[in-house]
């Protein structure tokens, strides 16, 4: 059934004037602010306002004008990015953003940091004053070889400072004595241990019990009711290893950003679950048994993938080596002839300056053996615990830079250096003179010689006996083997300068000169520029 009701088709209320006018005005200022994007909200209505002859509008009218103009906008603006692949430009495809100075949408970028964006050079030249002062030196990218590294955008000056960085974690070195888990002092001998008093592990106060390196671990250590894990005495124990890698997964709960960042650490887990099964399985058994957690193994085998990849020695205030985890300064990749010094302040804060200068596109790297051990060592150390196999300058080089650190003398042709065929596997070496081919086996068994040599005391460390005369000799017969740049000379050179320390004899004198001016033109050529090797004090 339908019903028909009768209606009022005639407006008969009263006008608003006030309301119509605020209506009229709202349409025609919506429609200019889209017309124009860049004019001002006031200065549009302000403009609008003059067509009215006689306008009964309030501030509060203008108000909420103004805020549906802004809303207005809002629609036809472009739509704002989630992630930085959505930001990157159509045109160019580099990540884009607001424009430095006048906040457009740009997709130009900051050619130094690559973190700056504008909308054109007029806007980048007025905001470089500024930007100067923020802008790295340095950019980071990846490849499939070498994962994601960092890269110098313009010439860095020797010396020069380019991050700094917050250990996002700290723990004991994987071995250790007895260190307090608060403040990472090693605990003084005494005769009675003490223990902290929630997890029982030995502490060296009970203020460090309390302490906010040790807190969150000390709840969750304390789970161990029978003190299983808990060292007893201060005897040098790997047990210690543990908190770190314990520290590390906590972050996930305790801060979810830092986890994030140990999470994107590279940690070669693959690889490691083949060679450490055996020990991922104890640090197992410790956290999910003894402490009652619940870590799946892949998950902690990752992370002591990334601790055992990034962690970085840094000393303590009285000089204890322990562990931090950087999140910027991990980035640095490794190279045998570094171009960067780090240096850590007590509180773990680190400071990465160039140690030589370093022109445009190049690797920042550390390096993360010795510059100091020969080229095999060195290969062993990276391969088994970085996973790579080091092309860096001087690896690269048959005589490591004209050095010959880590050739024989040619027993054939004796004016000659072996060089290597290849560094790793099945190594040999050859003469580039007279081709004479030697096993690797012999090249080494010659360096052990000497090192056992060095080691057994009677020629450098022995008492009596004419120092100088034994130390020429001993000079004499070792550049008869071996490149005056040599490892093994460099370590007879060092024990020389200790057992001539006390002579007083002009000849002494003018020998140590020699080996110290022979040892520092060495030191120069093994880590060039402003390095800890050379002497060079951080400013
Ligand atoms: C501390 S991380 C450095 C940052 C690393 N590139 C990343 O992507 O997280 C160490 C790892 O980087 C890689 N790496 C460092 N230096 C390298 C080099 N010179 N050549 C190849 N890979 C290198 C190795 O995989 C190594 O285990």
């Amino acid at each position: 059934m339908t019903a028909i009701v009768p209606v009022q088709l005639e407006h008969n209320h009263d006008k608003d004037e006030r309301k119509l006018e605020r209506q009229q005005l709202r349409t025609q200022v919506k429609r200019k602010a889209t017309d124009d994007m860049t004019a001002r909200p006031s200065k549009l209505i302000r403009t609008e306002l003059h067509t009215f002859s006689d306008n009964v509008l309030e501030s509060s009218d203008l108000r909420s004008i103004a805020q549906s103009l802004y809303r207005e906008r809002r629609k036809v603006y472009p739509v704002l990015p989630k992630t930085r692949e959505e930001s990157a430009c159509s045109r160019c495809d580099i990540m884009g953003g607001a424009c430095g100075i006048c906040e457009v949408s740009a997709h130009l970028s900051c050619s130094g940091c690559g973190k700056v964006h504008y909308c054109g050079k007029e806007h980048q030249r007025q905001h470089w004053p500024q930007h100067r002062q923020q802008c790295q030196p340095f950019k980071l990218v990846s490849s499939a070889v070498a994962g994601s590294y960092l890269v110098s955008t313009r010439q860095l000056e020797a010396g020069q400072v380019l991050m700094e960085d917050t250990p996002l974690v700290v723990g004991p070195m994987a071995e250790s004595a007895g260190v307090c888990l608060g403040c990472h002092e090693l605990i003084p001998e005494s005769d009675e241990v003490l223990h902290c008093p929630g997890c029982h592990w030995p502490i060296c106060s009970l203020k460090c019990a309390t302490s906010p390196n040790h807190f969150p671990d000390c709840r969750v250590l304390a789970r161990d009711t029978n003190h299983i894990s808990a060292p007893n005495n201060l005897e040098p124990t790997r047990r210690y290893e543990y908190i770190l890698i314990l520290r590390c997964l906590l972050l996930r709960d305790r801060a979810p950003s830092a986890w994030k960042e140990v999470m994107s650490m590279s940690h070669h887990s693959e690889q490691r679950m083949v060679t450490q099964e055996e020990k991922l399985d104890l640090i197992q058994i410790f956290l999910n048994k003894v402490l009652k957690l619940d870590y799946s193994k892949d998950l902690i085998n990752q992370v002591v993938g990334a601790v055992a990849t990034n962690a970085l020695e840094i000393r303590t205030a009285g000089h204890n080596s322990i562990r931090a985890l950087y999140p910027k300064v991990r980035l640095l990749n490794h190279s045998c002839l570094p171009n960067v010094h780090l240096s850590s302040a007590t509180n773990g804060r680190m400071q990465v300056r160039a140690a030589v200068k370093v022109g445009a596109g190049k690797v920042l790297s550390i390096s993360y053996t010795s510059t100091t051990i020969p080229v095999w060592e060195r290969q062993i150390i990276l391969s088994d615990n970085y996973y790579f196999t080091c092309e860096c300058v001087r690896c690269s080089d048959q005589t490591e830079l004209g050095i010959h650190f880590s050739s024989p003398r040619c027993p054939e042709c004796t004016g000659s250096y072996l060089e290597p065929i290849r560094w790793l596997g099945n190594i040999s070496w050859s003469c580039p003179t007279c081709h004479l081919e030697m096993k690797d086996a012999m090249v080494r068994a010659q360096v052990s010689d000497w090192l056992v040599r060095l080691q057994m005391d009677d020629i450098l460390g022995g008492s009596g006996g004419n120092s100088y005369k034994r130390v020429v000799a001993l000079l004499h017969q070792v550049e008869m083997d071996f490149h005056p740049t040599h490892f093994i000379w460099m370590k007879v050179a060092q024990a020389s300068l200790y057992r001539l320390r006390d002579d007083k004899s002009l000849r002494a004198l003018k020998l140590r000169r020699r080996l110290w001016q022979q040892l520092a033109d060495l030191y120069e050529r093994l880590e060039p520029g402003h390095t800890r090797r050379r002497g060079y004090q951080d400013p």
